[in-house]
C-alpha cells in the first residue's frame, strides 16, 4: 500500500461497537501497513471513524475457514474482540462462507453461527476462572474472556455518569496492578438474577464504547460469581447502551471454572466506501 492506494472498506456495527472492515484475502495490504493506518482509519474526525479495524485474511490455521485480524482504534493488538467477531462473521458469510464456520484469531479457533441476517453467535473455546482483587477499597473481579477484563459493581445512577466512568476506567486501565498489558474495565449493575446493565471502558479506544462483547461475557460471569449460584448452565442478558447481548455459559461448581462461552447479538452493515490511503 503506498500513499496513493485507495482502500475499499465496509463499515459495520455490532450493538453500536463499530468497525472498519477490510477484505484482504488477496493480500493487497501487509499487516504492518494496516496496523500503521489503523489510527487514521478509525479517527472519528479525520478518518472513517470506528472502535477498531477488522481484516478478513486467508486462513492461517489449518482448521479455520479464514483468519480474523483485529486492531483496536489506536492500532494496539487485542487477543479477541467479541462484537468485531460477530460483524466479521456476517461479512464473511455475505462473502460466501457458510452460515456455520470456523475462524482463528492468533492461534485460537472460534465458531461462528449466523442465526439470521442480523444476529450472530460466536462460541469461545475459552475456559476461565475468576480472581478477586481489592483496589482502593473496591472489590474487583479479574477474568480473561479472550482478552483482559475487570468487572466492578456500580449503581444504576453511577452508570449514567459517563465522564466519571471514563475517569475511573482510565485510572484502572493504567493501574500498576494490571501492568504491563492493562485491562478493559466493565461497570455493571445487576438488574435481576440473569440480567446486567453494562458500561465498558475499552483499552485501545481509551473511552466508553456503546458495547463490548468480551466485556459482556466477563460481566455475565462476574454477576454469576457474585450471586454464588451453583447450577451448571446459564443464559444471561447483558444490556448495553448499543443493544442487548446474550451470553450463555457453563459453570463447574467443583473447580469454579466457566466454559462453553457463547456471545450472541446484532450485527449490521452501515456503509461501504473507499479510503484515500
Ligand atoms: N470491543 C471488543 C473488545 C476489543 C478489545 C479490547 N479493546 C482490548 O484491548 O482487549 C469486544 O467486543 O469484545
Amino acid at each position: 500500500m503506498d500513499n496513493k492506494t485507495n482502500i475499499p472498506f465496509t463499515k459495520m456495527q455490532g450493538a453500536g461497537n463499530d468497525f472498519v472492515v477490510i477484505d484482504n484475502r488477496k493480500g493487497h495490504f501487509s499487516k504492518q501497513e494496516l496496523i500503521a493506518k489503523t489510527p487514521n482509519l478509525c479517527d472519528r474526525r479525520f478518518g472513517i471513524g470506528a472502535d477498531g479495524l477488522l481484516v478478513l485474511l486467508p486462513a492461517e490455521h489449518n482448521q479455520a475457514d479464514y483468519t480474523m485480524f483485529y486492531r483496536n482504534a489506536d492500532g494496539s493488538d487485542a487477543g479477541m474482540c467479541g462484537n468485531g467477531a460477530r460483524c466479521l462473521s456476517l461479512f464473511a458469510h455475505e462473502a460466501g462462507f457458510p452460515r456455520e464456520h470456523i475462524f482463528n484469531v492468533h492461534d485460537v479457533l472460534y465458531e461462528a453461527s449466523i442465526q439470521d441476517k442480523n444476529s450472530v453467535q460466536i462460541s469461545f473455546p475459552v475456559k476461565t476462572s475468576i480472581e478477586e482483587v481489592t483496589i482502593e477499597g473496591q472489590q474487583i473481579l479479574v477474568l480473561h474472556t479472550g482478552t483482559e477484563h475487570i468487572v466492578l459493581q456500580s449503581d444504576a445512577e453511577h452508570l449514567e455518569k459517563e465522564d466519571r466512568l471514563c475517569e475511573q476506567g482510565s485510572e484502572l486501565r493504567y493501574h500498576s496492578h494490571f501492568e504491563p498489558k492493562g485491562t478493559n474495565v466493565n461497570f455493571i449493575n445487576g438488574k435481576d438474577e440473569t440480567t446486567v446493565q453494562l458500561q465498558t471502558y475499552e483499552r485501545g479506544v481509551e473511552d466508553l464504547t456503546l458495547a463490548c462483547g468480551t466485556g459482556a461475557i466477563a460481566s455475565a460471569l462476574a454477576w454469576h460469581y457474585w450471586q454464588n449460584e451453583m447450577d451448571t448452565d446459564y443464559s444471561f442478558d447483558v444490556l448495553t447502551k448499543g443493544g442487548k447481548l446474550q451470553v450463555d455459559f457453563s459453570f463447574d461448581p467443583q473447580t469454579k471454572t466457566y466454559s462453553n462461552l457463547k456471545l450472541e447479538g446484532p450485527a449490521h452493515f452501515v456503509f461501504k466506501g473507499s479510503y484515500p490511503g
